[in-house]
């Protein structure tokens, strides 16, 4: 099937303190490119020509960050490929807590932070590459019902 006409795989992870009592998110800060480059945003990239977009995200968190994670559920996007990001990009984000290693800023960010999901304007002050505000929204919609199951 030829690939060319269709949208550019991104994904993301929303990397959170826990997948059961989610409390906090993991934002960081792009360093690049230059349109970007100051913005929050959920760590991640292209998926390779080949590469499941599960693999992709594992490989991303390795190399930007020097993580493993176990994956949750999805966030949902109104598109199959997830968000749309711009005409040529779309967005898969999951949620996904650390399972190996602190993330540290190796690749593509300057600044990582935790930021509360809950109690505080931060998450929604960031200044996040404006594609991904409706993604952050419908990740505190999904993170405050995972809160309520079980309590
Ligand atoms: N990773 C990520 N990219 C996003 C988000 N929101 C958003 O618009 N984008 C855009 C920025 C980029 O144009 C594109 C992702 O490209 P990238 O530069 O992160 O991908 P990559 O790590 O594979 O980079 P490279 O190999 O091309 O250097 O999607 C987001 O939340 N996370």
């Amino acid at each position: 099937m030829p690939t060319e006409n269709l949208p550019r795989q991104i994904v993301g992870a929303a990397i959170v303190d826990s997948l059961t009592h989610p409390t906090q998110l993991l934002a960081a800060r792009r360093t690049a490119p230059e349109q970007f480059a100051g913005m929050w945003e959920f760590p991640g990239g292209k998926v390779e020509v080949g590469e499941s977009d599960i693999d992709a995200l594992h490989r991303e968190l390795l190399e930007e960050l020097g993580v493993e994670v176990a994956l949750g559920a999805e966030i949902i996007g109104p598109l199959p490929g997830g968000w749309a990001l711009n005409e040529r990009a779309v967005m898969r984000v999951w949620l996904a807590e650390l399972v190996i290693g602190e993330p540290r800023p190796l690749q593509d960010h300057d600044l990582l932070s935790w930021v509360p999901l809950t109690g505080s304007t931060e998450l929604a002050d960031l200044a996040w590459i404006p594609a991904d505000r409706p993604i952050v929204d419908a990740l505190l919609t999904q993170t405050r019902q995972a809160g309520r199951v079980g309590h």
